[in-house]
């Protein structure tokens, strides 16, 4: 089996370039779709560069509508999915998030970032089910209802169905790694605000008692 890795990107040209370069030397990537998700800025243009596929979104979904989008352009069984705007990806990191299912030894791997910035680690350390770093089947994925209209849910949504069809789920620590946060893209009070509607996003699709 070989991976097709989606990346879903909403403005940004300043970091896409950062996470497609360790991508094109492992041979068992053999298609990177990046989803430009009503992007105003240059992100399309990034990827075109980089030479991978681009689905050029008109308008904004949200991040569950991008990764939908990509994964029904994939042409692999298996799908890494990864944020645009990681600080640190290494060959490495992919590797150890793509290798486990590959070699059948889990369902789903999930990376939690460690050793990168104090921000970014406590918050993944306090919710690793929500990093967008993740490796799964696309059959499973294809299993689960409505990912399109999840915007920020959508990770919750994987995990939720994951543990609810006993699925191996391996955490998987990516050393040195982070993001950029919000309040870093947009500045506070934007930032801020933004975040505050994720948290209402994944609240909203969580499914309480089954
Ligand atoms: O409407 C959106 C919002 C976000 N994203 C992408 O989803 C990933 C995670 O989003 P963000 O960085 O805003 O979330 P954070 O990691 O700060 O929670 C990034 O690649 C974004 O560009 C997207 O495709 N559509
Ligand atoms: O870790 C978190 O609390 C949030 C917010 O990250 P930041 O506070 O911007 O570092 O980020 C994650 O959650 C989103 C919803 O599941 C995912 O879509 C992002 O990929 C992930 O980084």
């Amino acid at each position: 089996m070989l991976v097709t890795v989606v990346i879903p990107a909403f403005n940004e040209e300043n970091y896409l370039g950062g996470v497609l370069e360790p991508l094109k030397s492992i041979p068992e990537i053999t298609q990177i779709i990046v989803v430009s998700d009503g992007s105003t800025d240059g992100t399309v243009q990034v990827a075109r560069n980089w030479g991978v596929e681009v689905i050029d979104l008109p308008q904004n979904l949200g991040k569950g509508g991008a990764m939908s989008m990509g994964v029904k352009a994939a042409r692999e069984d298996i799908i890494l999915f990864l944020d645009a705007d990681l600080i640190g990806l290494k060959v490495e990191h992919v590797r150890s998030l793509i290798y486990p299912v590959l070699n059948n030894q889990a369902d789903m791997t999930v990376g939690v970032f460690e050793g990168g910035r104090l921000a970014t680690d406590v918050a993944q350390l306090i919710a690793p089910f929500l990093s967008g770093q993740r490796c799964i089947k696309k059959y499973w994925l294809e299993q689960i209802g409505n990912l399109e209209s999840m915007r920020f849910g959508v990770e919750t949504a994987i995990t939720q169905f994951a543990y609810e069809n006993n699925l191996r789920i391996m955490e998987v620590e990516l050393p040195a790694m982070s993001h950029v946060m919000k309040e870093e893209k947009l500045g506070f009070v934007k930032g801020f605000a933004y975040r505050l509607k994720m948290y209402w996003e994944i609240a909203k699709n969580v499914r309480l008692g089954g």
